[in-house]
């Protein structure tokens, strides 16, 4: 028995080693911030897309992925993206945040400035995105909430409220310790500081291993009687945030983007996971909050796109059809092939 648990440990251990190799040789991210190109504090503020002769490979050896793409997005437009499996609508949204590493040609702007000449924390944080897999990191639910500490608790609960995921209860009353956002930022430093030290105390040999890795020094360990009581938001979290499923985790990616109300928004594939009913609510939420952001959509259900203003139908990395869903349906091409074939009455 124990010679096989050994086995095991051993075969666990060189997993871990064949990991690290990987991220060592991982190529390295574009600079965070290019000093002699720094967008404005308000940028972007109409928010105007326009890929110029786009072009994309994975790799310099690979056949491109997207292939002369030129498209001009109005700011405020809501764009629907289809296409099949492999036709590059994933690829071309992340080309967006710049969040493939291939060889590209051609020019991303928004409002005017080509995305490539920014450093990547400047462009990243200043667009929003509902990804299908949305992530929920280890520690409190108002730091999952709100990583970066920019919004009061009220709009917390407003977004929550909004989203469905929190119940219609009022938020806390104004002047108790939770509604002070100083106070409350005090103890939430506090609590993820303890929550780290807790997970540290419980992780396995291989998480300490990785935790060693990205922390040069490790929290010292705290018995569990000392683990902070949860307050708050995180009596939400108490019930849902470990046991989020895939489609309550979307509705948590499109509470962000409520708080964060950024100018150009992309929903890519966002609703798969939630059942119908969930989907209009949150399409119904994204025309009403979002009504004059531009907003694209990458499409699971044809429903979610027929009220866009324009559909790009993708095929092979190119765009094969644009043109607003009527337009598309009279055209009688591919897109009125999808919607004849779901049934949508054309
Ligand atoms: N990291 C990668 N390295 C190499 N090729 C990739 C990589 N990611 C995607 N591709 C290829 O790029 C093409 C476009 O993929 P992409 O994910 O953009 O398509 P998609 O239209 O979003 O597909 P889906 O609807 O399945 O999500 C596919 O042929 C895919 O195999």
């Amino acid at each position: 028995m124990d010679l096989v648990h050994c086995a095991s440990k051993v075969r666990d251990f060189s997993n871990n080693i064949d990991l690290y190799r990987q991220y060592i040789s991982l190529e390295p991210e574009a600079p965070y911030v290019v000093e002699d190109c720094r967008p404005s504090p308000s940028w972007p503020q109409a928010g105007r897309v326009e890929f110029r002769d786009f072009t994309l490979r994975y790799r310099a050896d690979l056949p491109p992925v997207l292939e002369g793409i030129n498209l001009t997005i109005n700011p405020g437009e809501k764009i629907g993206i289809v296409g099949r499996t492999g036709a590059g609508k994933s690829t071309l949204v992340k080309s967006l945040f710049r969040l493939v590493h291939g060889t590209t040609s051609g020019t991303i702007l928004v409002d005017g400035q080509d995305t490539s000449a920014m450093g990547v924390g400047d462009l990243r944080p200043r667009l929003g995105i509902i990804p299908q897999e949305s992530t929920m990191f280890p520690g409190s639910f108002k730091r999952n909430l709100d990583p970066l500490q920019e919004h009061t608790i009220e709009d917390m609960w407003a977004a929550l409220i909004k989203s469905g995921i929190a119940p219609k209860v009022s938020p806390p009353r104004a002047g108790t310790a939770i509604a002070k956002d100083e106070e409350y930022r005090d103890a939430e430093y506090e609590e993820t500081k303890a929550e780290a030290e807790w997970q540290w105390a419980r992780a396995g040999w291989k998480l300490r291993l990785l935790m060693l890795t990205l922390y040069a020094k490790p929290p010292k360990p705290v018995i569990e009687k000392n683990r902070p009581r949860r307050h708050g938001l995180d009596r939400i979290a108490q019930s849902n945030s470990h046991g989020f499923s895939s489609g309550q985790q979307q509705l948590f990616s499109l509470c962000r983007a409520l708080m964060r109300m950024r100018r150009v928004i992309v929903l890519d594939e966002a609703t798969a996971d939630v059942d119908l009913e969930t989907d209009q609510h949150m399409q119904q939420l994204i025309r009403s909050e979002f009504g004059d952001r531009t907003v694209l959509t990458i499409a699971h259900r044809l429903e979610t796109i027929m009220n866009s203003d324009r559909v790009i139908v993708m095929d092979d990395g190119r765009i094969a059809e644009i043109g607003s869903p009527q337009e598309l349906i009279d055209a009688g091409g591919h897109f009125a092939g999808l919607v004849k074939a779901n049934d949508f009455g054309a």
